[in-house]
């Protein structure tokens, strides 16, 4: 679309700037809280609220409290809740087992979210990071990060959750066609309705730093995750990604990091049209508190922004730890 505009005085484009009801009336882009999806942390125990010092306000939660936070979320309007577990470091195996155990965190998290709330979309993280002794997403074998044998274990976790209940599985580990791999036996294990939420185009970035504590992952890591997650430099692999994983079977799609991927997030909305998301992640929020509690930026004004700005970029949705206090804010 060609930008139409009379030359100056004939178009004076701050008359439409002038009031609130004027600017209400030409926003393009909105966001409510059907943007929203909150990715919480699970733990073992009861009761328990054990904050993530590197990210003020997120705490790992037992999963009754876990249950309490979807019900919340459900009231609140936030239509999914994404779950990412803090597994026990006695539970972390070369052959990362625990991750298609039924009865791991994130298993009982979803049936127990499932009876609390039952209207709220879970979603949950395929990746053997939280169950692998050396923190890596898939396996190592002598050193290499091994595809095939790993995308075996991927698939293995994947069926475990949508056994439990999962509405939406989110492959977040890059290894190469794992989404055909899940779709196929989500299909015939007669799990034909779980959608498929594809981290297509996630970057080696830096910016996972918090998460990587919340979930105890930072300690086992050795080495990076350069050879499977993308090189923050390229834009054109990331299309080529997106329209993989659809090709594969993925109803939907990620861009991960979100503020300062929103080139890609434009991108992959523009080339294919389908339903887009961006996570802004733990690095993003804890930059933003971080320069909040410091005085230096209004945390509630920075917060809307850059929530605004996915849906400016294209997206329909986004992954943020922000969702509950966003949804607060919103339903005014
Ligand atoms: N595969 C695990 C995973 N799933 C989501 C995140 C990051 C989320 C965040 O930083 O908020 C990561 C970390 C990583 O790839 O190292």
């Amino acid at each position: 679309m060609k930008p139409t505009i009379a030359p100056f005085p004939a178009a004076r484009p701050r008359r439409t700037r002038r009031t609130a009801a004027l600017r209400a009336l030409v926003r393009e882009s909105r966001l409510s809280t059907d943007d929203l999806i909150w990715p919480v942390f699970v733990r073992d125990g009861e009761d328990v609220e054990q904050p993530v010092p590197s990210m003020p306000g997120v705490s790992r939660l037992s999963i009754d409290r876990v249950a309490k936070a979807a019900r919340e979320a459900e009231s609140l309007g936030i239509p999914a809740i994404c779950l990412f577990p803090y597994t026990d470091p006695a539970l972390k195996t070369e052959d990362c087992a625990e991750a298609w155990n039924p009865d791991n965190l994130t298993n009982r998290a979803i049936r127990a979210i499932k009876t609390a709330a039952p209207g709220i979309a879970v979603m949950t993280d395929v990746a053997l990071d939280p169950y692998n002794i050396n923190g890596h997403d898939g396996y190592v074998v002598e050193g290499e990060i091994v595809n095939d044998e790993s995308v075996t274990a991927l698939v293995r976790m994947a069926l475990a959750q949508a056994d439990a209940g999962a509405d939406i599985i989110g492959p977040s580990d890059m290894m190469d066609g794992r989404i055909g791999a899940i779709r196929s036996a989500l299909e015939s294990a007669g799990h034909k309705d779980v959608a498929i939420l594809s981290y297509a185009a996630k970057y080696a970035s830096a910016f996972y730093g918090p998460f990587r504590d919340a979930v105890g992952a930072s300690g086992a890591l050795k080495g990076d995750k350069n050879t499977y997650q993308m090189d923050p430099g390229n834009s054109d692999e990331a299309l080529r990604l997106v329209e993989r994983d659809l090709a594969e079977g993925a109803d939907m799609i990620m861009v991960k990091p979100g503020m300062p991927y929103l080139d890609i997030c434009r991108r992959a909305r523009d080339a294919f049209g389908v339903p887009t998301f961006a996570y802004q992640v733990s690095g993003e929020y804890a930059m933003l508190k971080a320069a909040a509690a410091n005085g230096w930026l209004d945390g509630e004004k920075v917060m809307l922004e850059s929530l605004l700005a996915f849906k400016r970029a294209g997206c329909d949705g986004v992954l943020t730890y922000f969702a509950p206090e966003a949804a607060r804010l919103l339903n005014g």
